[in-house]
């Protein structure tokens, strides 16, 4: 296993544990509202009307919940699922673990559907190397781990193929990594569009605010590269 793996793959001899399968059957577990963590893991003890009782899996406290306010769990073989759209149940509680989950692994990027949802490692991870990028380069979006080179890839060769505009739209609150991924698309650009045999006339352009569009042929700009302060613009 080399360096970057284990921040991208999941160990699946972990997540494919036939322990926590039979724990997870056995226990009915699911997941209450909690005022520290969110939510919390507990298992169903008894059952009144609209009430339940749960057993909550940390302390072993047992409380009383409202059965509105309980969201299912989803089976252990979904546990850092790369794509949530693919939870089979899709509840906040389900999405927010399997992103924790992920994010402590060291797995920075998931998918949600045609989304990328990306938490600030406030560390440098070494998934951004030439090597990396060239992992990506070509790749179908299922048949790689996420991450933005392939959202890149997949903009860049609609692009190609279909000659119509793409976007590419990094959002989120201030300090989430909008600038740093923002690079990186720009990174992996530069870098397949220079190994590509482009024609003279095709240009790429990049605006990045809130937004950042990936635009097909403009032959006024073919073969230059500049960046303004406010709306950087790559031209290959
Ligand atoms: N993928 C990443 N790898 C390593 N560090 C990161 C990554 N993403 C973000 N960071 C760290 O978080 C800091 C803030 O990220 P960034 O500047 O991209 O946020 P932003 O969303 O653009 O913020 P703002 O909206 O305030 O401009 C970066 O300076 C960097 O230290």
């Amino acid at each position: 296993m080399s360096d970057a793996d284990k921040f991208l793959y999941v160990d699946r001899n972990v997540v494919n544990n036939p322990l926590a399968q039979a724990d997870w059957a056995s226990k009915k577990l699911v997941w209450v509202p909690s005022e520290r963590l969110g939510f919390e893991a507990g298992s169903i003890k008894e059952e009144h009307g609209d009430e339940c009782v749960v057993e909550l899996a940390d302390s072993g406290k047992k409380i009383r919940v409202n059965k509105d306010d309980i969201q299912k769990m989803n089976p252990p073989k979904f546990s850092k699922v790369e794509d949530m759209a693919e939870l089979t149940c899709l509840n906040e509680a389900s999405v927010l673990h399997n992103l924790k989950e992920r994010y402590y692994s060291g797995l920075i990027y998931t998918y949600s559907g045609l989304f990328c949802v990306v938490i600030n490692p406030y560390k440098n991870l070494p998934i951004y190397s030439e090597e990396i990028v060239d992992m990506y380069k070509g790749k179908k979006r299922h048949e790689m781990p996420p991450h933005i080179y392939a959202i890149t890839d997949t903009a860049y060769r609609s692009m190609m193929q279909d000659r119509e505009d793409q976007s590419i739209l990094c959002t989120g609150e201030s300090g989430a990594g909008k600038t740093e991924n923002t690079k990186k698309v720009i990174q992996y650009l530069a870098h397949i569009a220079s190994s590509h045999k482009t024609k003279k006339d095709q240009v790429i352009t990049l605006y990045q605010g809130q937004g950042l569009h990936v635009l097909p042929a403009n032959r006024k700009y073919g073969g230059s590269l500049f960046a303004a302060q406010r709306q950087p613009y790559v031209f290959l």
